[in-house]
């Protein structure tokens, strides 16, 4: 039977995974569990929600990990804590009030730059070596290619990046553990201005000899407009030349209109395959990991109105073609 992970496993890859989010309830669904527990198919999760900044620091310098913990469980109970993806720490979106909602004035760079090493490292120690990697920086690069003018940004211009990733580098040291560190976006999954953009970035933390030990490509496409497996190659190249692992965190190709059709599920499960080729033909990429994999839990809907069926499972639990063109992506080899 087809298989994802084992096969990804026996074709060199350390995983295929899919996101677990435990905020929505995933956890309480016996069919849906009944799938993501079965390591066979998924050998490595990542929690959707329960690890950022508004669950596990609510209040200034009150964390609480217990959340994110239940999908360290979950992991361990299922054969994936050999690669639990934390995720993330310093993110412009889901950030507690504390940190956003101040009176303008009140944070100055240092006392800003403060809060988020606190963060970084309580909560890099709160989960410490349950996690294989950690999202240090997620998406700080807006869609022009600029800097992502975020609230550390607005306090710290682009020296928070660097900063985030010596803070994690020093509680990653301090417990003793190996833990990756990766730099996780969107849209640089094709050679253009924002993947540009993403090297600088890594240049600009490599030089000041700063740990970063991967690229996390998020990879949310849309149907019939998601990058080919030689852009995806080129573009993973320009990091793994830079001595970086590659990750692909966060697979879906999603439906702009619906119902799919027999015609664009098959357009689907071509996207899927060749962005699946793209990580088994690049040696330095570690890992493929689907954000969900069954429609009924998909971020889509909720984000994009009118769009979705965007994972490898409908919302019956019911394989699309995608997942066999994934099967086969892996085994192409
Ligand atoms: O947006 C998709 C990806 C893009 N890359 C980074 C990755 O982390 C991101 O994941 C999605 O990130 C989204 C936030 O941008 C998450 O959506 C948030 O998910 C949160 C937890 O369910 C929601 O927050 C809760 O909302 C509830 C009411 O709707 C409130 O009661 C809760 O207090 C509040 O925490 C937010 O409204 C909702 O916007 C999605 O579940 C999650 O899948």
């Amino acid at each position: 039977a087809p298989f994802l992970h084992s096969a990804a496993v026996a074709h060199g890859k350390a995983w295929f995974g899919s996101e677990l989010d435990t905020f929505s309830g995933e956890q309480y669904d016996q069919a849906f569990m009944t799938v993501w527990n079965d390591s066979r198919i998924f050998g490595s999760t990542t929690p959707g929600n329960t690890m950022k900044w508004e669950f596990v620091e609510p209040q200034q310098n009150t964390f609480n990990f217990s959340q994110g913990m239940q999908t360290v469980a979950l992991s361990k109970a299922t054969g994936k804590d050999a690669h639990l993806r934390c995720h993330n720490l310093v993110w412009h979106e889901e950030l507690p009030s504390w940190v956003v909602y101040q009176p303008y004035d009140s944070w100055t760079n240092i006392t800003l730059a403060a809060a988020m090493i606190n963060h970084i490292t309580k909560t890099v120690r709160g989960f410490g070596s349950n996690c294989y990697s950690w999202d240090v920086v997620n998406e700080a690069i807006d869609d022009n290619a600029q800097w992502r003018n975020t609230i550390f940004y607005q306090y710290m211009g682009k020296y928070y990046i660097p900063i985030a990733f010596a803070a994690a580098q020093a509680a990653v040291k301090s417990i003793g553990a190996d833990i990756k560190l990766v730099y996780n976006d969107y849209n640089i999954e094709f050679p253009g201005a924002k993947q540009q953009k993403a090297v600088e970035l890594v240049q600009l933390i490599k030089q000041y000899g700063i740990k970063i030990d991967g690229v996390g490509f998020e990879s949310h496409f849309v149907f019939g407009e998601t990058p080919g497996a030689s852009a995806q190659m080129q573009a993973m190249q320009s990091f793994t030349s830079l001595g970086l692992n590659m990750y692909q965190t966060e697979l879906d190709v999603r439906f702009p209109s619906l119902p799919p059709t027999p015609a664009t599920l098959a357009q689907q499960a071509s996207d899927y395959y060749n962005t699946i080729q793209a990580c088994m033909k690049t040696p330095a990429c570690q890992g493929m990991t689907v954000w969900d994999f069954d429609d009924a839990y998909s971020w889509v809907p909720s984000t994009f109105a009118g769009q979705g069926d965007a994972c490898l499972y409908w919302a019956n639990l019911t394989r699309k073609p995608a997942y066999e063109a994934v099967y086969q992506a892996i085994t192409d080899v």
